[in-house]
């Protein structure tokens, strides 16, 4: 779909994709939660849990089925960082995650070294404020004036230093969108089909919800694969994004 002019926050900019987050303990899990969902996901999510018990070969295997999105969220200093990004652009992740709270320069850092991998690397998503943190727990970490303040703050930094794109919670797609325009990609977790249960997520909404908002994609895990018929249920998820 070509991109419109962003004229209101609720322009859709192209469609909105589904990606399954595969968090299980061990690699036969995720890989048959993969195969009931890849007819209606874009992208698979390798987590820390999967990753941390199986490292580079569940990469490999879930990358077989659909692209993976490489959620290790690194944050160290740029030199650390940047070895990461270097050690697992073999593993070929369609993106990867880092804190933009480790600054611009290990942003950077990280950037320049996944360029070394060429026009195929992994792309860079800078994770903003978790979306297990509510205002309240915002301001005990030291952090005044809410949610959307800081991840426009951390989105502006991190996109300046090299990120590719941001992950932030619903609450802040529609402000990202309005201050960054149409070049970031925004992945959106803590989304919930109407109904489903908000489990450890502070700040939701519904998959229409952010579609409409101007989400690239929403990254959704126990909804979908806890359901009694994970296939059924990001069926009905990718249905709802139109
Ligand atoms: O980077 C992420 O994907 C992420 C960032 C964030 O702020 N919140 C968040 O929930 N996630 C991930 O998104 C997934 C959400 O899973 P469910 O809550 O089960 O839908 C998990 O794999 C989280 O690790």
């Amino acid at each position: 779909m070509p991109d419109k002019p962003l004229d209101t926050a609720r322009t859709r900019l192209r469609r909105c994709g589904l990606c399954v987050a595969l968090d299980a303990p061990v690699l036969a899990q995720a890989e048959a939660w993969a195969d009931a969902v890849a007819p209606h996901a874009g992208l698979l999510k390798v987590g820390l849990e999967l990753f941390s018990a199986e490292g580079g070969a569940a990469v490999r295997s879930i990358a077989a089925r659909r692209p993976v999105f490489l959620d290790v969220k690194l944050h160290d200093i740029p030199n650390t960082v940047a070895g990461a990004v270097r050690a697992l652009s073999p593993l070929r992740p369609a993106f990867i995650t880092l804190h933009a709270a480790g600054g611009p320069a290990m942003v950077a850092a990280a950037r320049r070294a996944a360029e070394e991998a060429g026009p195929d690397r992994p792309r860079l998503l800078a994770v903003t404020v978790l979306t297990s943190l509510d205002a309240a727990t915002l301001a005990a970490t030291g952090v005044a004036g809410g949610p959307v303040q800081q991840v426009l703050r951390l989105a502006r930094l991190a996109v300046e230093a090299g990120a590719d794109g941001l992950v932030c919670s619903p609450g802040e797609v529609a402000a990202l969108r309005q201050a960054l325009g149409p070049d970031p990609v925004l992945v959106v977790p803590g989304v919930r089909p109407a109904g489903s249960a908000a489990d450890d997520q502070a700040r939701t909404a519904t998959p229409e919800e952010m579609a409409d908002a101007g989400a690239d994609w929403i990254v959704v895990g126990r909804p979908v694969t806890q359901a009694q018929d994970p296939a059924a249920a990001a069926r009905a998820i990718r249905a709802a994004l139109g």
